[in-house]
C-alpha cells in the first residue's frame, strides 16, 4: 500500500507548505503543516478557545464517530520560535494521500501561542520525525508515519517542495522521475529523535569545496537553510550589498542581486541550492532577505524548505537513513 498528497507553499514567501488531512468519521479536513523537525500531530479543535481558533479550520472529537478520549493524557510543545502549543489527546482516524490509520493520536490544542493563532494558513501539524520525540505524557504517542510504516510497501515517505508550486508527500515509494539526478543516502543518527545527518563540506557558487562536518537535521517544518555562522559569513562574503539586519536579525542584500548557489555534501555527493532560492523574501523596498542564515550556535543547523526545495528528499525509517536526490 501506498499514499500521495499534494502539497502548496501557504503564502508567497513559500513560509510553510500545507496538506490537507482527513480525521474522524465522516472525514473533517484540516488544512496541516508536515513537519520532519518535530514527532506531535496536533490541530486546532473544537477545545481551542474559540478567540484562537478564529480563521481556522477545527477537529471537533465529538462529531467524529471513531474518535476516542485517551483518558489522562496530554501534551505541550515549544519551537525554537518560541511558539507553542498545547492540550489534551484524542485517537482517531487520520487518512494522508488516499492511506488511512486508524488509531492515530491526534492531540487536540486547549493553548496555542500567538504566532500559531495568527498563521491562519495552518490548523495545526503533523509531525514525522522519530517517535522519540514526542511530547505526549504519561504514555509517548507514534507519529502518523511510524503508525502507517509496518502496512506500507516499504517504510518510506518523500518530501518535495516547490518554489511557488505545488510538490507532494509520497509515503510508501519513491517517485525518482521527481529528481534530475541519483539518490545519494546517509545514515541517520536517531539519538536526539530527528532525521539528523552528517555533511562533510559545502560549497559557495562555484568556488572550491571547503571541508566543515555539519550535523543537521531535514526539517520540512522549518522555513530557512539554519546553518554555522562560519559558512554563513563566508556566503555572504560574496554578496556585494550584503549585511546583518540587527531589526530584521539576519542577512539582507539588494533584491537585484544575482546570489551565488549554495552547495552542500550528501556522502560523496552535492546538492546545489540555487542563489534564486536564497532570495529569500522582500523586507522593504528593494532590501530582501536571505534563505541562509545563522543557526545561532543552537548545537544543531537546519536544513529546512530553502534546502529541501532543491532536491526530493527520502525519511527511510527502515534503513534509517536519509536520501537526497538533486530536483
Ligand atoms: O521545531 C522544528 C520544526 N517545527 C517547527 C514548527 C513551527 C515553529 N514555528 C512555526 C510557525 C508556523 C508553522 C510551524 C512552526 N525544528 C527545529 S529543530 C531545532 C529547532 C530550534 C531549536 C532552538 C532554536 C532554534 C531552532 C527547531 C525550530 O524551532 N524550528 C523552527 C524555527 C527555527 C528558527 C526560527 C523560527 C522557527
Amino acid at each position: 500500500q501506498t499514499g500521495s498528497a499534494p502539497n502548496h507553499p501557504s503564502d508567497s514567501e513559500d513560509d510553510e507548505y500545507i496538506t490537507n488531512v482527513s480525521i474522524g468519521t465522516p472525514a473533517q479536513v484540516l488544512p496541516l503543516d508536515f513537519d520532519t523537525g518535530s514527532s506531535d500531530l496536533w490541530v486546532f479543535s473544537s477545545e481551542t478557545p474559540s478567540s484562537s481558533a478564529r480563521g481556522h479550520t477545527i477537529y471537533t472529537p465529538s462529531k467524529s464517530s471513531t474518535s476516542k478520549k485517551v483518558s489522562g493524557a496530554s501534551w505541550s510543545i515549544t519551537y525554537g520560535d518560541n511558539s507553542s502549543s498545547s492540550g489534551d489527546v484524542y485517537t482517531d482516524t487520520v487518512t494522508i494521500g488516499g492511506f488511512s490509520v486508524t488509531g492515530q493520536a491526534v492531540e487536540s490544542a486547549t493553548k496555542v501561542s500567538t504566532q500559531f493563532v495568527q498563521d491562519t494558513s495552518n490548523s495545526g501539524l503533523v509531525g514525522l520525525a522519530l517517535d522519540s520525540g514526542n511530547t505526549v505524557k504519561p504514555t509517548k504517542q507514534k507519529t502518523w508515519f511510524s503508525n502507517a510504516s509496518s502496512h506500507l510497501a516499504q517504510p518510506v515517505f518523500t518530501a518535495d517542495l516547490n518554489h511557488q508550486a505545488d510538490g507532494s508527500y509520497n509515503f510508501g515509494f519513491i517517485d525518482t522521475t521527481l529528481a534530475s539526478g541519483p539518490i545519494t543516502y546517509v545514515p541517520i543518527s536517531t539519538g536526539n529523535g530527528f532525521w539528523e545527518f552528517t555533511s562533510a563540506s559545502y560549497a559557495i557558487g562555484g568556488g572550491s569545496s571547503k571541508k566543515h562536518s555539519t550535523d543537521g537535521i531535514a526539517d520540512t517544518g522549518t522555513t530557512l537553510l539554519l546553518l554555522d555562522d562560519t559558512i554563513v559569513d563566508a556566503y555572504y562574503n560574496q554578496v556585494e550589498s550584503a549585511q546583518y539586519d540587527d531589526s530584521q536579525e539576519g542577512y539582507t542584500f539588494d533584491c537585484s542581486e544575482d546570489l551565488p548557489s549554495f552547495s552542500f555534501a550528501v556522502g560523496s555527493s552535492t546538492i546545489t541550492v540555487p542563489g534564486s532560492l536564497i532570495n529569500f523574501a522582500p523586507v522593504d523596498g528593494n532590501t530582501c532577505f536571505g534563505g541562509l542564515q545563522s543557526d545561532d550556535g543552537i548545537g544543531i543547523s537546519i536544513f529546512g524548505d530553502v534546502a529541501i526545495k532543491a532536491a526530493l528528499v527520502v525519511f527511510d525509517l527502515g534503513n534509517k537513513r536519509l536520501g537526497w536526490a538533486q530536483k
